[in-house]
Formats: C-alpha cells, sequence, structure tokens
C-alpha cells in the first residue's frame, strides 16, 4: 500500500489518494470521525481547535461501506479557510494587499525552508510544514486501522510525562489493556493519563509555562495488542518493522525519540536483566512471561504487545518570543504571535496511534497479500495454522 496527501494549514482542504488497500473491508465512517476528534482534544490547545470540526469525506474507493479495490480518496475541510481565502488564493496576481511573512520562527521548518525552496514569503512553507497535516494522517490510519482490528489487533495511547510531572511508576499497559476502566480512564482525561492525580498536575504545569509565554513537550506511550507473529523481517534492512515503525513516528511534527520496550534503559541494564527468556507449555506454545523487548525482536513481531514511547519536543511558537531574524532587512527582531498550541502532547498521541496503524496494516497486507479480505483471510488462517502447529 502507499499514499500521497496533499494541502495546506489554511487552503480549504486536506486530501489524501491510498493505493493498493484490499476490497470488501468494512468501513465505519464514523469510527474514522471519532479518531479525528480525539486529536483535536487535550488541555493546552490553541484557539484554532475552536474553529474546526474535523469531519472525513470518502469520494472513492468505497460503495456502500465497502472498500472496492479501487484508490481510496479521503477528504478533510478546514473550517479556517473562510477566514484565508484571500491570503492563501491559488491564482490570480492580488496579492499586493497580502501580508508576507519574512520573520522566521525558532524550531520551525521556516528559515531553512524558505532557504531550500528560495521563497521570499515564509507562509509558502509554514503552511505545509504545520502539523495540521497531521489530521489527514489520523483518518488514513483510522480508515486502515478498521482492517487490522477485524484480526483482533488493538492500538492504544496514552501519556506518561508532560514536562517535569510524569506518572511515576508507569503501569506496564499490556497488563491492563484489557480493562475497560483503564482505557475509560485514559479517554476521558483532557491530557490521555490514567492516574487522575497526575493528569491534574499535568494540567497544572501546562497552564502554568502558558502563563509564562512558554510551552511545553512530553512523552507518549503506544500499545498494540492482537499482532500475528512474524509481521517484519530481519532478512533486509528495509523490511524490518522497528525500522518502519521508527521513522513513520518520526516524521511527525515535534516528535524528537523514539523507543521500544525498555528503549533506551537497556543501558543501564544487564542482559540478564533486558532480554526476554522463552518458555513453552502444550496449551499456549511459546510464550514469554516479560515484554522488555517491546513485542519486536529481529525487525518481526514476536506476538507480544508492541510497546513504542516517543518524546514530543516543546510547541516551538512561544508567547514569550525567542529572538529571529528578519529574512530580508536582517534586522534582529522578537516575534509577535496571535495563536499557538502550548502543548499538544495528547492530541500528538491520537496521531501517532494512527501513524503506527498505517504501518501496521501495511506490513499486515503485505505479509497475508491479496486484492480482497476473502482472500486475506485464507492467507491469515493458514498461517496461524502453521505458526499453532510449529
Ligand atoms: C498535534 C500537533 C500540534 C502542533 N501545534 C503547534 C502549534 O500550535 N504551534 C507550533 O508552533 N507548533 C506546533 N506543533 C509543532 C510544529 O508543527 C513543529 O514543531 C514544526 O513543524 C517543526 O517541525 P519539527 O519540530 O519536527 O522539526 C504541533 C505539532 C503537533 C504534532
Ligand atoms: C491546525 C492544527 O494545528 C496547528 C499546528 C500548527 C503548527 O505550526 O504545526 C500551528 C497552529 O496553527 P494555527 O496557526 O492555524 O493556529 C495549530 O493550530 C491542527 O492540529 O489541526
Amino acid at each position: 500500500m502507499r499514499y500521497l496527501s496533499s494541502g495546506e494549514s489554511h487552503g480549504p482542504e486536506l486530501t489524501a489518494i491510498i493505493d493498493g488497500f484490499p476490497a470488501n473491508v468494512k468501513i465505519d465512517l464514523e469510527t474514522v470521525n471519532f479518531h479525528l476528534s480525539r486529536r483535536q482534544k487535550g488541555h493546552g490547545r490553541g484557539g484554532r481547535m475552536k474553529i474546526e470540526k474535523d469531519q472525513a469525506q470518502i469520494v472513492a474507493g468505497v460503495r456502500f461501506s465497502h472498500t472496492t479495490g479501487a484508490p481510496i480518496c479521503i477528504k478533510v475541510n478546514n473550517n479556517d479557510w473562510v477566514n484565508w481565502e484571500k491570503k492563501m488564493a491559488h491564482f490570480g496576481d492580488d496579492f499586493n494587499d497580502v501580508e508576507v511573512i519574512t520573520k522566521p520562527r525558532p524550531g520551525h521548518a521556516d528559515l531553512t525552508g524558505a532557504m531550500k525552496y528560495q521563497q521570499r514569503d515564509i507562509r509558502n512553507i509554514l503552511e505545509r510544514a504545520s502539523a495540521r497535516e497531521t489530521t489527514i494522517r489520523v483518518a488514513i490510519g483510522a480508515f486502515v486501522r478498521q482492517l487490522l482490528e477485524g484480526f483482533g489487533v488493538q492500538i492504544y495511547s496514552h501519556v506518561l510525562q508532560i514536562g517535569r510531572t510524569k506518572v511515576g511508576q508507569p503501569v506496564r499497559p499490556f497488563e491492563v489493556t484489557s480493562s475497560e476502566d483503564w482505557k475509560n480512564r485514559i479517554e476521558e482525561s483532557p491530557v490521555r493519563c490514567y492516574d487522575q492525580t497526575i493528569a491534574d498536575q499535568m494540567m497544572q504545569e501546562i497552564d502554568s509555562v502558558k502563563q509564562q509565554g512558554d510551552s511545553v513537550g512530553g512523552i507518549v506511550e503506544i500499545v498494540v495488542t492482537g499482532l500475528p507473529i512474524g509481521l517484519g523481517s530481519y532478512v533486509h534492512w528495509e523490511h524490518k518493522l522497528d525500522s518502519k515503525l521508527a521513522s513513520a513516528i518520526l516524521s511527525v511534527q515535534a516528535i524528537k525519540g523514539v523507543e521500544f520496550g525498555l528503549g533506551f534503559d537497556t543501558a543501564e541494564h544487564y542482559g540478564s536483566e533486558v532480554h526476554d527468556p522463552i518458555y513453552y507449555q502444550n496449551q499456549q506454545g511459546f510464550y514469554r512471561d516479560t515484554n522488555r523487548a517491546g513485542g519486536i525482536e529481529g525487525g518481526m513481531t514476536n506476538g507480544e504487545p508492541v510497546i513504542i514511547r516517543a518524546v514530543m519536543k516543546p510547541i516551538p511558537t512561544l508567547y514569550k518570543p525567542l529572538q529571529s531574524v528578519d529574512i530580508n532587512s536582517k534586522a534582529v527582531f522578537e516575534a509577535s504571535i496571535e495563536r499557538s498550541d502550548s502543548c499538544a502532547v495528547p492530541a500528538a498521541a491520537v496521531v501517532l496511534e494512527n501513524v503506527v496503524a498505517w504501518e501496521l496494516a501495511n506490513a499486515f497486507i503485505e505479509k497475508f497479500s491479496g486484492n480482497s479480505i476473502e482472500e486475506i483471510k485464507l492467507q491469515f488462517d493458514a498461517y496461524q495454522k502453521l505458526i499453532d502447529q510449529y
């Protein structure tokens, strides 16, 4: 499978075309919209989220709630477009009244992008670099994860840290993913944290940072259960599932690091404390009673839940401005801003769930290939039999 997307933050819409998705998969549009609305939530988001009410439109590749095998086209409108129509005109030469942005914001693509693409209006950079683009990636992930869910795969996310406030003793989420209570607590928490006391402290930190004109980042965890053994492969670098997942995660705006299982903590533990012993029982087959590897060994799923953590840097646009230099006058200035998120860590968790969904759906379709869901099921069942008999 592959997809292409286009769309600017303040343009009329975001669009994606997915190619290679199998036929006869039942798609629920409400589920796509549910994930879009989850992405819009979270304590610390700015004024834009009051304007947008993200809803996906499927304009090709689906008939009567089932995919046909044809390319799928998804669109999400930008409500804010009406306020930007003139500034974002696609044609005409009426740009004399339009304000040109010449002041690059530190921490954004602005300066390097303007130099690289030889632009004198930084709007031509920031419009596409903006994390508004993550909306369409969530729509894509929320669409293709419906295939995975049909095979019992579930993807969760939660927030472990916001700034200096962290969940003290992280619960090993794979031990509690069956608990509806745990899932509900996360979904209802404005910072996607299962611990209400810590969540309150996180919100206080976001508010106080915002009051000081500053911004804050954090750490999120993504958990995937129900994956079959053997997605991805060790045989060639580009088939390794952990490398694909890491690349997808790092492609999300403001994500600066990723780890699997024990991750960076493996450095301070010895081998006997890091690797997961293997056991066998007639009923259960092969199993492990720890999951420090985070569900991936040798670039392949090993049947345990996949556990990924990612760190998001603080939002770069600050109400307390950082110094920068005008690209034309070369004069020093301190940026003034109209609106920005002060924390988007909970939203980023939802984005990451859905970019992970894309990578996993891709690996799944590659492994159990077929043009229809019926063909994929045949392959899946035959492979599962081989694994059970092993
Ligand atoms: C969901 C989400 C919302 C974001 N909102 C903002 C924002 O309101 N203001 C801002 O300056 N950056 C925001 N960012 C981060 C920037 O888009 C990002 O830092 C910038 O494009 C530079 O890319 P880089 O940090 O990956 O290098 C957001 C990121 C995400 C994932
Ligand atoms: C629009 C979204 O996030 C935007 C991401 C973003 C950035 O620079 O990345 C800057 C802000 O855009 P604006 O300047 O229009 O308020 C955020 O609101 C969204 O998440 O849907």
